[in-house]
């Protein structure tokens, strides 16, 4: 599927990586598809991608790959986002993604953007995991986990949990991405190559 100018499939460009985009399944805080999601696929800026390749190669020296839950995400999924939010009866996925926090407060404490980097198309949401057998490195909460146990500065993980996050954040840091206090997971690519464009173009 062509792109528009300025954007490509990761997988075309970073080999080894490993997918759950979540937002094209049911697996995520919503509980179904979102609206933009078409395929399971990632995509990203130019720059932001050749950024994230040499992330990938260092992983790859150390014995971990990535793992990709979201990249590029279209303002009509972020308006699926907004529209789910205002519906105060849908709880239907609370327990296993917002247990201790309003519906109403996910926008308001930062777990959710109505104007996200992800559709400015330099944000990724990622892991790493072992590449002797592809689990997921223990960061101490699940992705998408909306509370205080996903931030960066919580006193609620391990030490070795601790260590695991510092270790994708000083990579992702190296390599121009930037960490996002709320979220372990969240890295978006500075400078941003669209940083007032918010993307409509779906995932496909
Ligand atoms: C929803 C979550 N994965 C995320 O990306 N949150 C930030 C704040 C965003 O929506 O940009
Ligand atoms: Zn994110």
């Amino acid at each position: 599927n062509p792109l528009p100018d300025g954007f490509v499939y990761i997988d075309a460009k970073i080999p080894g990586v490993v997918y759950e985009i979540r937002y094209a399944g049911s697996n995520n805080f919503i509980g179904k598809p979102v609206r933009g999601y078409k395929a399971a696929q990632a995509i990203l800026s130019e720059p932001a991608a050749r950024a994230l390749a040499r992330v990938q190669q260092e992983f790859i020296r150390k014995d971990y790959m990535l793992k990709i839950f979201d990249a590029y995400r279209p303002q009509t999924a972020v308006n699926h986002f907004i529209e789910w939010a205002r519906d105060r009866n849908d709880t239907l996925m609370k327990s296993k993604f917002y247990p201790k926090v309003a519906k109403k407060d996910l926008f308001e404490f930062g777990y959710i953007a109505s104007r996200s980097g992800h559709s400015r198309g330099s944000t990724v949401d990622l892991t790493i995991i072992h590449v002797e057998n592809c689990e997921e490195v223990d960061m101490g909460s699940s992705y998408d986990f909306f509370g205080e146990i996903s931030h960066h500065n919580t006193s609620q993980i391990t030490e070795e949990q601790r260590k695991n996050r510092e270790l994708l954040k000083s990579i992702m840091r190296k390599y121009g991405f930037r960490s996002y206090s709320e979220e372990w997971w969240h890295y978006t690519f500075t400078p941003e190559p669209y940083p007032d464009t918010y993307f409509d173009f779906p995932v496909k």
